[in-house]
Parts: C-alpha cells; structure tokens; sequence
C-alpha cells in the first residue's frame, strides 16, 4: 500500500475501510474487456460488498447483478440496476423474499430445490405473474479451495442434485407459471486452480445433453462465480487473471447458437480496491510472542478468524527494522486474531496498519458482536 495515502488516512477515525476507486475502476474494465469478446454477460454478486459508490462503477460497465436475498434485490434497484439485470439466487429465499422479486420482475430465480420451484409457482400464481427460473445444479465438482467455502460437492446444501432432475424436469407441465429458461451452477469461491472451471465446463456439457436429450435447450446458461485473488501478493498482482479464467469457458463450454452464458464474479472484481486500516492500540510482549493490539478486530474481517483467511498486513507508519508479531483485534474471543507469526517492522502505538485485499466479503460481513460501532469508509479517487 503507497504511503501517500497515510495523509489521508490519518485524517479519519479508525478503523475504516478505504476503496481504492482507480484499481477498481482498471479490474471492472478489464472483465468486461475480457468477457466482451466472447459475448460473455457479468452479474456482479452483490454479496461480495454491496456498498453504493462501488455498484455505482459496476452499473456503469452494464455488469448485471447476482443477488442472495431479498434486501440485496432491494439494493440493486436502488442502485439503478434495472429488473431485467438482476438474478435471485439462495438455498432459502423466504415467501416474502420472493414476493417482492416477483414485484419487481427480476430477470430470473436462480431455484435452488424442488419444493422452492413449488413454492415460487404458487406465489407467482397467485399474482398472475409468470416467474423466469433456472435450475441451480449442484454439479458434484471439486472447486479445489477451502472447504468452507466450496459450494459444488453433493455434501455442499446448495442447488439440485442431477438424480433428482429425472422427476423434476415433467413436473414444469403443472407449473404453468415457471418459465424455465436455463441452468445455474456455481462450485465455490477463491479458486485460483483453474481445472476446477474446466471440470465444471465438462460437467455442463454433459448436463446439456442431457437436458437436450428430453428436448430442452436453454437460452441461457449461468456458469456462477468464483475466480479467485492473489492475497500474498496485492501489489505484484492487483488484477485478477481475467484473460484465463474467461478463455477456459470459451474452449471448453459448449455454447449452443444463440445462447446467452453468464457469469456471476464477486471476490475478484472488487477484493483487491479495499484495505481495512486500523490504528495500533497497544503492543504487549509477552514470553514467547509479541502481541500487536488493533482498533479493528474479527468484527470488522471475519475472513481470518472464520476460515484462517490470509490477507497481508502493512505498518504504514514505521520504517524500522523488523520484528514478529501476532496481530490481534480487541474483540473478546481467542479467534480475534489477523495473522500470527507476522514480520512487521518494529511497531508502535498510534501506527496505521493496512490489512489488504479486503474489498470484498470484508465490510459486507461486519458484525456488532461486544456493541461495536459500525466500520465506516472512505473512497479514494
Ligand atoms: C451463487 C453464487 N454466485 C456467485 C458468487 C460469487 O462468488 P465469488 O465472489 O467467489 O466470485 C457466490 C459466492 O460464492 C455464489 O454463492
Ligand atoms: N464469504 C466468503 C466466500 C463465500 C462466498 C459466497 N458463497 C469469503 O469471505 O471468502
């Protein structure tokens, strides 16, 4: 992280998460460059950071948007995406969830069971409305990433199993108000080993086919999110491999004529444009380890404390010589803990500290455990 920022940095009270607006801005453009030429749509998974100035830039590149719950719909209308843009997925969209999106006419229910379908056939009888949906399958393929956070394997809660599609697919002749327009997939999140996309690729392919043999073709087929970032590395490696990820669906994803394939990316486009910036309370030096004492804690990031998540950690405000620390919150719980074993030049109390590639699942996952105050943020132009 430059430190030209500290300036502005030290204007504020921390903690805070700063949104750089410039690399934002250059990852946005680089995955629409890349999903543009083969024809490719993006939704962008609100659930990554759903903060407005930053769906603002999305909206401006014409990405859709991927929503989870009824008050992320919400926010997208707000946000000015238009009802034809917006996706509904989730294991447990509630009666009400779904009302609302059949009011809003979203473009499509990404239906993740049986008795969901059933659900949103009934409701959307009730008001006269036809509901577009698409079948979540659960394709049982390893995403090869952490696994709490692998979504594609028949132990994973999400989507439908292909078993159960045999009896599902005639029972669409007693829905009369389903329209189903495609097929949903999504495996998992962070994935950096792109072999997973390949296997989802072959996967869908066979799927089709399937679905083919019975005399559906789909005009649209959502192949999810996923890809992954480069948190070691924030600087060396801010923008996300965009070129590869989308070249492995264009080889190997076999597109019928005319259909549409969209994409629904969260952690890569906005991850990296945010920092959470923290200022030093105490250091405390114990036996065997040195403790530094952050103003932000597990309430601010989850990420570490929930799935021992790595995100670098940068002293912005000294040059001295190095030292090892556990970086530790103020929050009551052993887990409050950012890094352990951390080389950090010789810290001191007052020191800003920079905890990197935040931007997504960083702010949106905060949590007012021990009464915290809400993090606030900042947006660097
Ligand atoms: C259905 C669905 N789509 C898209 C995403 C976005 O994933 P990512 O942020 O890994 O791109 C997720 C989260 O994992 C998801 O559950
Ligand atoms: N929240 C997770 C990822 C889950 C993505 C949504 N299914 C993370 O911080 O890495």
């Amino acid at each position: 992280m430059r430190r030209e920022h500290l300036t502005t940095f030290a204007q504020h009270p921390t903690p805070f998460y700063a949104y750089d607006l410039a690399l934002l801005r250059q990852t946005l453009d680089a995955a629409k460059a890349e999903a543009t030429q083969y024809g490719y749509h993006v939704h962008y998974a609100l659930k990554a950071n759903a903060n407005s100035p930053i769906l603002a830039e999305v909206l401006e590149r014409g990405f859709g948007a991927d929503c989870v719950s009824g008050n992320e719909v919400r926010r997208a209308l707000e946000a000015g995406f238009t009802p034809d843009q917006i996706v509904f997925a989730g294991v447990g969209k509630s009666d009400a969830e779904i009302n609302f999106a059949l009011e809003a006419n979203i473009f499509c229910f990404n239906s993740e069971s049986v008795q969901e379908l059933e659900v949103i056939q009934e409701l959307a009888a009730a008001k006269g409305k036809t509901a577009q949906v698409a079948l979540r399958i659960n394709p049982n393929v390893d995403a090869y990433t952490h696994k709490h956070i692998t979504t594609g394997l028949e132990e994973n809660k999400f989507g439908i199993n292909a078993w159960e599609l045999e009896e599902l697919v005639p029972r669409f002749s007693e829905w009369p108000n389903l329209k189903l327009i495609g097929l949903h997939f999504h495996i998992g999140s962070q994935i950096m080993d792109l072999t997973a996309f390949e296997n989802l690729c072959v996967r869908v392919n066979e799927l089709q086919q399937w679905f083919e043999a019975k005399g559906l073709v789909f005009p649209h087929l959502n192949v999810g999110g996923g890809l992954g970032v480069d948190y070691q590395n924030p600087d060396g490696n801010p923008i996300a491999d965009f070129a590869a990820y989308f070249a492995v669906f264009h080889k190997l994803l076999e597109k019928r004529p005319g259909q549409v394939v969209h994409f629904e990316l969260g952690r890569a486009l906005v991850a990296p444009s945010g920092t959470l910036v923290s200022k030093v309370l105490y250091l405390k030096h114990g036996q065997k380890t040195n403790f530094v004492i952050l103003d932000a804690g597990m309430t601010e990031l989850m990420r570490p404390a929930l799935y021992q998540a790595y995100h670098k950690i940068e002293n912005l405000s000294s040059q001295l010589p190095p030292m090892t620390y556990d970086v530790v919150g103020p929050i009551c719980e052993s887990t409050d803990c950012f890094s352990k074993d951390t080389e950090l030049p010789e810290t001191k109390r007052g020191d800003l500290v920079a905890i990197r590639t935040a931007g997504a699942y960083g702010e949106v996952m905060v949590s007012e455990y021990n009464l915290r105050d809400r993090v606030k943020a900042i947006y660097l132009d």
